[in-house]
């Protein structure tokens, strides 16, 4: 079975975070393990607090996986702090694993800064030269770029200027866009396309950590980039589909549900 890590943050409501990657690895089957950076206090209407894990204690969740187990792909999602990153990057860069997925998290679906903003220029010093893939929102490849972007042509700019950045390959992703939800990729020679009608729902808690994660999982299950983005769409379009509301606010997507159709288990 492959090894896939997640280093991320804990969301208490299950919905995004490392909650919501280590949901998205069961159900393609590979094995998943966590780096936690910080453990937020969250349910489906907001963040009301964040308990930063320390650079020493991530430190030692990452020599404790690298020393011992062979990993196959990494997703990093929420990385909080300076110090934060710094010490992730310097361990990756020890490490050296195959695959690194960077989803740049910023600011939650609720509002609340992920990232502390003085910690935004690390990230894009640091993480986006090991990224295998980025995977920045509208909102996210805004701050990388310092442009405006509300149309395809401009995210197709912006994943130019992010891959310039060091980045192997970029995928903009069309969620926060007003009609068709398409994503588009760019590796250094060409623009992909992922098509996506806009399903009407507000349950869309963990959408960016979900597909990833997903993007992650087919990596480390030796899919080529693209099949692997592809795949991962498909994926993520079923879970915001079947998705559900749970508490007040906005719901979490369906990480099970060609699992459960298969096995006869009746779904939500
Ligand atoms: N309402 C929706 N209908 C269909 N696809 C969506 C919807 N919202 C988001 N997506 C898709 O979910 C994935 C995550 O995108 P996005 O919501 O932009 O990320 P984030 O959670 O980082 O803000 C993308 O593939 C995007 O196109
Ligand atoms: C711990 C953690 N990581 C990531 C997100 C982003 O998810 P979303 O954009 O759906 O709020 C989150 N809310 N919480």
């Amino acid at each position: 079975m492959k090894k896939v890590l997640t280093i991320a943050g804990s969301d208490s409501s299950g919905g995004a975070g490392i909650q919501a990657d280590l949901k998205t690895f069961s159900a393609h089957g590979v094995f998943g393990m966590s780096v936690i950076t910080a453990v937020t206090a969250q349910n489906t209407q907001g963040v009301f607090a964040v308990q930063d894990i320390t650079p020493e204690m991530i430190a030692s969740q990452l020599d404790a996986i690298f020393t011992d187990i062979e990993v196959d792909a990494v997703k990093i999602g929420m990385v909080s702090q300076i110090d934060t990153i710094k010490v992730i990057a310097e361990k990756l860069r020890q490490y050296k694993p195959k695959h690194i997925v960077v989803d740049p998290v910023m600011v939650s679906k609720s509002g609340y800064d992920l990232l502390s903003p003085d910690a935004k220029e690390a990230l894009i010093q640091e993480l986006i030269p090991l990224a295998t893939v980025i995977t920045p929102n509208l909102p996210e490849a805004e701050v990388i770029t310092g442009r405006n972007i509300s149309t395809l042509k401009e995210m197709e700019e912006a994943a130019i200027l992010i891959h310039s950045l060091g980045a192997k390959a970029v995928l903009v992703k069309g969620g926060h866009l007003e009609d068709d939800a398409t994503d588009v990729s760019y590796d250094g020679y060409e623009f992909t396309y992922y098509k996506g009608t806009r399903i009407a729902t507000n349950n869309t808690h963990g959408t960016g950590c979900t597909l990833s994660s997903s993007i992650t999982s087919n990596l480390a299950n030796e899919c080529p980039l693209n099949e692997a983005i592809s795949k991962a769409k498909e994926y993520i379009t079923l879970a915001i589909q079947h998705s559900f509301s749970i508490g007040k606010g906005v719901g979490p997507v369906h990480h099970f549900y060609s699992m459960y159709q298969k096995a006869g288990i009746q779904h939500v």
